[in-house]
Order: structure tokens, then C-alpha cells, then sequence
């Protein structure tokens, strides 16, 4: 047994509640596995096939299924045929269905991610409740910081209060938070803690992460973070697993289909995975990754959905293009790679500046990082020596081959509207995502240099997002045509094209509306409508001013009206009719009950004079 299961399985097996901590890749799995098996093969008892005995949640499908993989191998017929398991994670199946296969396959270990269990085990609105939990002897909830938080507390709730209070509980974890409340929102009882912790044979320093983990971080500007990576990618000849991480979907979208063209990476399978991706592309994503043979090179481009968790053998390397939102999460990123006492490295790319103190913000948390230096072209064999202690340097202020590499993906974009398109979008999340940072005193959208991010996205143009309103930003656009800059695909752009072409039409229409009528008569003339003009200009102005002064003596109680209209000189119960007149009109104008035309026939304006106004 790994350190982590000779502590909790004999105590989960004495009928303790447990609280698990161990770094990732410890065999947390097998330390609930082994019990929950081992506990209901002991009770010799025959569920009912609504009944459960056994429910394990966790936060993600893919989780889930892994750790169905692993009930697998102990729960083959040939093994322990008395048990069965199933698999409950919705996405891929109706609830209908879910609830067919229940009914006639009758397992006795449910697992499954909360929303598709939920519905299962308590019913939502009108549905009733299918399965009968009275039974239930354990329940484990894998990941369970992550399950209480925000996204999943409410249907984890609504579970927890359906079961029943006398049954085992555990939580797993590798980032096990104190708080009790969460403790006793799960219902345990007088719980046993075990924490696995690590020491540095060296330093004696107790850290939160794998020995056999070496994390390293490389300081460099926004725009120098895509050839680092790839100088990674390129350079560890060693290397042939890789993950990376970033921040958004749009994000791993963009730079998909981006590695996907560039020459330098030919040779390796290049996969992406992330939550917004429909559940069956996922899934075989997911597989295929997993299975690949230990011998080819392939890099997994995802968000924090496969940070969690899974169980990937032999990745050799994780590389997150910047940190995790949740700080937490940056430990089980890391954790994919230096597993079962495996060697594994990671790598994460800080900006200069503010977020340095990064590196001490995750000494306080027991996670030692190492600073490597900035890759240069050519350097290989030193720069991914996490154990050299002076290769300490900082990024070069001009990189001519970052240049060039940019400039070459510019040209990859430049091919096709659409990767201009997911790069936009790409950016746009990256910088709200950015704002959302739990540890905002040290990741400030205010310290980002917003242009250069635009920059390292290879943007041909900057979008109008109200982030970038107010700030300064020093970004080389492209002078890019962009009516004749085309979508590869035939379809997209003939569709394009026609909205172009409609939306040109109306412009047009719009813009001769608009267009001043040139007076093409005499000069006398158009001196004259202007005289007119002029003369009907004072008239309202002076009409305006004694109705003005008329409305403040009427709420002053002031009556001496005839002896003010003689002053100014105006005969105003003609103009007086005219004004209101004018007034009505002017009102029909706005609403569109009659046009410009008509109010200045009524009016008595020709088009001439109207056409200088
Ligand atoms: N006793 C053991 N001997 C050898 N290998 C083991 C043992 N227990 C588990 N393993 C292997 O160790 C690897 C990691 O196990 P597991 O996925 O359970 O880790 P974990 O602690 O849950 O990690 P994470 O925190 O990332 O979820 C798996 O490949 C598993 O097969």
C-alpha cells in the first residue's frame, strides 16, 4: 500500500469517518475503493435493484469514469461477482435512459458527478426520486473541496439530506480545506483526519507536492509566452507526454487549431479537451489520450477540467501558460505528471513584475517553484535543468526569433477569418478571466500590459471590449482588409459575403437619406431663401423668449401681458397659432407619422431653403 492507504483503509474499514489529504498521485482511489468493496462483500447482503449500497461522487465526468475503471478491475464477474457498479454522469445519456438501465442491471455502486445523481437519487420539479438510498453504507465524496464549492453545494445538499445518518462517510482530496463547516455539511461523525505529508530530504521542509515533482516557472513579457512553449515543446527531447493548461475554453480553442498548423510541431498528436466541448467529442478525446502507446509524443491542450483528478500514465511534462484562477488548482495541475513516485516536471510562465509574488505565495502554501531561464533559440540542454541553480536570467528585451514566430503565426491567422475569430474570442476571455483571479492582489488586470497580450494572441486588430476603454494600449495593428479577409470554409464565407453585401445595401440606403440636398438654383435666390431663413430664425427666437418670460409671470401671479408683447414687437396670436402649429408637427416628425417632406411642405419650407440647413 502507498502511504495514504495504509492510513485510511483500516480506519475507514473500523467504521470511522475519514478526512483524506495527500498529494496528488499518492492512491487516494485505491484508499476508498478498497474499503467500499471490502465493507459491502462483508455484509453478505443482496441490495434490491432500486437499492444502493455505496455512492461515490465526484466533480467531473471524466473523474468519474476513471474511477469506475478502477471498481472495474476488482468488480470483473470473474472476481467479485456478487457487486456491480455503474457509471451515472448524464451527458451522454437521457435520464430516461439512465433510469432503464438501473432498473434492469440493479447496481450496488453508484458513481457519478452531482447534477445527473441528484436527479436520480432525490428527483427534480415533478419527477420523483427512483432510486432507494435507506440502504446506503458509504459515501465518498473524491475531490471534495472542489465539491463544495460554489458550482456543485446546492445539489450536493439536496444528496446529502437524502441519505441516511447512520452510514460512513469520507472525504478525499489533495487540497483538503480546514473548514469544519464543510465537514458538517457532509454529516460526518467525530471524522479522523489523515493527512500524508512530504519532506525535502534536503531542507527537511514539509511541501504539498509529489518528491519526484520539480516545478519551475520562467519569467517573461505576455507576447513571449507562446515561443516559450514552444521552445518547450520543441526542445525537451526527453519529454513525451505533455499538458497544457490555459485559462479559458475560447482559449485552448484558438491555440488548438494554432499548434495545429505550426510546422515546428509536426510529429506530435495534438488533442483538446475542455468543458464547452460536446460530452461524446470529449469523452473520446479523453480515451484517446489516455491510451495512447507510451512510446508517442502528444500534447493535451485543456482547461482546469482535467485538473482534477485524472490519472494519465506517463505524462512526462505540465505547462501552464498562466496560473489557475483558483489557487488551488495549481497544485493539482501540476499532479499529472509525477504520479505513483514517477519523475514529472512543470512549468508555469509569470509575468515580470507583480506576478513574481507568485512564487512566494505558493512558498507560504508549501509548494516550492524553482526560477529556470527565459529559453533563448539554441539553448537547449540547460534550460529545463530544474536542478541547475544558476541559470537564474531574465527575458531578453528584444527576442528576434520571438518576432519571427509571431509573425509567422500571424500569417497561419491571416489564413482563415475564422482563426481571427476564435482569437478575438480567445482574448476577450483571457482578460475577463484574468479580472476574475481569486488572488487579485497579485494577478491586477491594471499591472497587465494589455497590448502586448494582444500581441502574443497574434491579433490582427484589437476588439471593442469595455476593459480596454480606458487604457492605454501600444499595439501593433496589422493593416488588415478586413472585407476581403475570407473563411476557409466555402459555405461560412459565401454566407459572409451576402451579409457583407446586404449590409452594404443598407448603408447605402442610409447614408443617400442622409446626404444634403445641393441647391442647383441661381445665386439671387439662394441669397434670398436665405434672407428668409434668417428673418423666420429671429421670429421663433424672439416668440421662444416671450413665451419664456409669459410662463415665469403666470406662476409669478403677474398679469400685464399686452404691454410686454408691445415691446417686443410681435403680432403673436398669428405667430402664436403658427408656433403651435409647428410644435404639432414637429411632434408627427419624430414619430414617424409623417416625413421631413411633408412638415416642410405644411411648413411653407421649399426644398431650397431647407438645403443649407
Ligand atoms: N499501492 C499502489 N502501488 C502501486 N501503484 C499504485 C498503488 N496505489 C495506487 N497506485 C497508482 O498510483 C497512481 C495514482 O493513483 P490515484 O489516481 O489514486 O492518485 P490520487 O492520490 O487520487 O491523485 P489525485 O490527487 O491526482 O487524484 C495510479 O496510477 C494508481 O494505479
Amino acid at each position: 500500500m502507498t502511504p495514504v492507504q495504509a492510513g485510511a483503509i483500516p480506519l475507514f474499514m473500523k467504521n470511522k469517518d475519514v478526512v483524506v489529504e495527500a498529494v496528488t498521485g499518492s492512491g487516494k482511489t485505491l484508499a476508498f475503493v478498497i474499503p467500499i468493496i471490502e465493507k459491502l462483500v462483508r455484509l453478505k447482503k443482496r441490495f434490491a435493484k432500486n437499492e444502493i449500497g455505496a455512492l461515490v461522487i465526484t466533480p467531473t465526468r471524466e473523474l468519474a469514469q476513471q474511477i469506475s475503471s478502477v471498481f472495474s478491475i476488482f468488480l470483473k464477474d470473474s472476481v467479485i461477482p456478487l457487486l456491480k457498479h455503474a457509471l451515472i454522469t448524464g451527458g451522454t445519456s437521457t435520464l430516461q435512459d439512465d433510469i432503464c438501465y438501473i432498473k434492469e442491471f440493479g447496481p450496488d455502486i453508484l458513481i457519478g458527478t452531482p447534477g445527473r445523481l441528484e436527479d436520480l437519487l432525490v428527483g427534480r420539479g415533478t419527477a420523483k426520486n427512483y432510486i432507494n438510498t435507506k440502504e446506503l453504507e458509504i459515501l465518498v465524496l473524491d475531490e471534495a473541496d472542489r465539491l463544495f464549492d460554489m458550482g456543485f453545494s446546492q445539489s450536493l445538499n439536496n444528496i446529502i439530506a437524502h441519505l441516511p445518518k447512520q452510514r460512513r462517510t469520507g472525504l478525499f482530496s489533495a487540497t483538503m480545506t480546514d473548514g469544519l463547516a464543510e465537514i458538517v455539511r457532509a454529516g460526518l461523525r467525530n471524522p479522523v483526519r489523515v493527512m500524508v505529508k512530504v519532506e525535502d530530504l534536503v531542507s527537511k521542509d514539509v511541501q504539498r507536492i509529489p518528491a519526484t515533482l520539480q516545478i519551475g516557472y520562467i519569467l517573461c513579457e505576455p507576447h513571449q509566452k507562446l515561443s516559450q512553449v514552444l521552445r518547450l515543446l520543441t526542445y525537451e527531447t526527453t519529454a513525451k507526454k505533455y499538458i497544457i493548461y490555459f485559462a479559458t475554453c475560447a482559449c485552448v480553442d484558438y491555440f488548438f487549431k494554432i499548434f495545429s498548423k505550426m510546422p515546428q510541431l509536426k510529429g506530435i498528436s495534438i488533442y483538446s479537451l475542455h468543458g464547452k466541448m460536446d460530452t461524446k467529442r470529449r469523452t473520446a478525446t479523453y480515451r484517446a489520450f489516455l491510451n495512447l502507446p507510451s512510446t508517442s509524443s502528444a500534447l493535451l491542450l485543456c482547461t482546469d477540467v482535467a485538473a482534477r483528478g485524472l490519472d494519465v500514465p506517463d505524462v512526462d511534462f505540465v505547462i501552464q501558460m498562466d496560473p489557475p484562477q483558483d489557487p488551488k488548482v495549481f497544485a493539482h495541475r501540476c499532479g499529472r505528471t509525477a504520479r505513483a513516485g514517477k519523475e514529472g516536471k512543470a512549468i508555469v510562465l509569470l509575468g515580470h513584475g507583480r506576478e513574481e509574488v507568485y512564487v512566494d505565495f505558493l512558498k507560504i502554501r508549501k509548494i516550492p517553484l524553482k526560477q529556470l531561464a527565459y529559453i533563448l533559440p539554441g539553448n537547449k540542454a540547460n534550460s529545463l535543468s530544474i536542478n541547475d541553480d544558476d541559470i537564474i536570467t531574465q527575458a531578453p528585451v528584444s527576442d528576434d526569433n520571438n518576432e519571427a514566430l509571431l509573425e509567422q503565426i500571424r500569417k497561419i491567422v491571416l489564413m482563415d477569418r475564422d482563426l481571427h475569430d476564435k482569437g478575438t474570442k480567445a482574448f476577450v476571455s483571457y482578460i475577463r478571466s484574468y479580472s476574475k483571479h481569486e488572488a487579485n492582489y497579485i494577478f491586477r488586470l491594471k499591472d497587465l500590459d494589455l497590448g502586448k497580450v494582444a500581441k502574443g494572441y497574434c491579433l490582427l486588430k484589437l476588439p471593442k471590449m469595455p476593459e480596454l476603454k480606458d487604457i492605454k494600449i501600444e499595439f501593433e495593428d496589422a493593416s488588415v482588409n478586413m472585407d476581403g479577409y475570407k473563411y476557409a470554409n466555402k459555405a461560412r464565407e459565401q454566407k459572409r459575403l451576402s451579409k457583407l453585401e446586404s449590409d452594404n445595401a443598407k448603408l447605402n440606403i442610409q447614408q443617400t437619406s442622409r446626404q444634403k440636398k445641393v441647391f442647383k438654383g441661381p445665386w439671387s435666390e439662394k441669397l434670398a431663401a436665405k434672407q428668409r431663413r434668417t428673418e423666420r430664425r429671429i421670429k421663433r427666437s424672439k416668440k421662444r423668449e416671450y413665451l419664456k418670460k409669459r410662463k415665469a409671470e403666470e406662476i409669478n401671479g403677474s398679469s400685464d401681458d399686452i404691454n410686454k408683447s408691445k415691446d417686443i414687437g410681435v403680432c403673436f396670436e398669428d405667430e402664436w397659432e403658427e408656433l403651435q402649429k409647428e410644435e404639432r408637427l414637429a411632434k408627427k416628425l419624430k414619430k414617424g407619422i409623417i416625413n421631413q417632406e411633408e412638415f416642410d411642405r405644411v411648413m411653407g419650407l421649399t426644398n431650397n431653403d431647407e438645403a443649407e440647413v
